[in-house]
């Protein structure tokens, strides 16, 4: 039987390494990564088709903060390496919620409504095989999600790419806020346009 129910897990990156290419951005870029993900946690926790959000970061101030807005929050279960901690995040879903199907979600997506995402988990759920949504331009990945026996997830450059060869199905439909990652500064105007989660609108006002 198909699961009902999905667990996010969350990678964040020490907010103050992160987002990189947002350093012309006039906001302290520790504080705008830290806005992003907490607004990703809290719209993914508002999406019915979602049982829990498993965030994984390093930064252990950070992670009082995604405690905060209701995340259970590990340490990076492998140093450095994105898809390995998910792998491993996804180990732990199954011991926490063994009925639930492992998500990995980016978390610099300051314009995610629950709705996208609970659209795209409803696609997800529905198929018994690994699924992955593109980012807007349709190379990157902004969620995986399979079964433990065939989660694989390959982020990085090209990843779209690399879900697909990897035999993931892409899901289909607009769902714009949910691919609208955030890398850079016309990304952001982009996902300002969309309408930004309290905490980076309050950030950048
Ligand atoms: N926990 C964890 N999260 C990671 C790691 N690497 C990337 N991430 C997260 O994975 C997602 C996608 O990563 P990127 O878009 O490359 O984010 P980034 O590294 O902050 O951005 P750039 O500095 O622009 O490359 C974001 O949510 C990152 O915070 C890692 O080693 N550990
Ligand atoms: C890690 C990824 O994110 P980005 O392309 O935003 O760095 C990815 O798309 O696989």
């Amino acid at each position: 039987m198909s699961p009902s129910s999905a667990v996010v897990i969350l990678p964040v990156k020490p907010p103050a390494v992160g987002k990189s290419r947002l350093v012309s951005i006039p906001v302290a870029r520790r504080e705008l990564a830290a806005a992003f993900a907490l607004d990703t946690a809290a719209a993914a926790l508002a999406a019915p088709r979602v049982t829990a959000v498993l965030a994984l970061t390093d930064d252990h101030l950070f992670a009082d903060e995604l405690a905060g807005v209701g995340c259970i929050v590990l340490p990076d279960p492998v140093d450095g390496d994105l898809n390995g901690s998910l792998r491993q995040g996804a180990a732990e879903v199954r011991r926490r919620w063994p009925d639930a199907r492992p998500a990995a979600l980016c978390a610099d997506l300051p314009a995610l409504l629950p709705e996208d995402l609970d659209a795209a988990l409803a696609v997800v759920l529905g198929r018994p095989g690994p699924s992955f949504v593109a980012d807007t331009e349709g190379t990157g990945t902004v969620l995986y999600s399979a079964s433990l026996e065939d989660f694989d997830p390959r982020f990085g450059t090209g990843s779209a790419d690399a879900h697909a060869l990897g035999g993931a199905d892409a899901v289909p439909g607009d769902l714009p806020t949910l691919r609208r990652d955030v890398d850079d500064a016309p990304a952001l105007a982009a996902a300002t346009r969309l309408g930004l989660g309290a905490r980076t609108r309050a950030l950048l006002h």
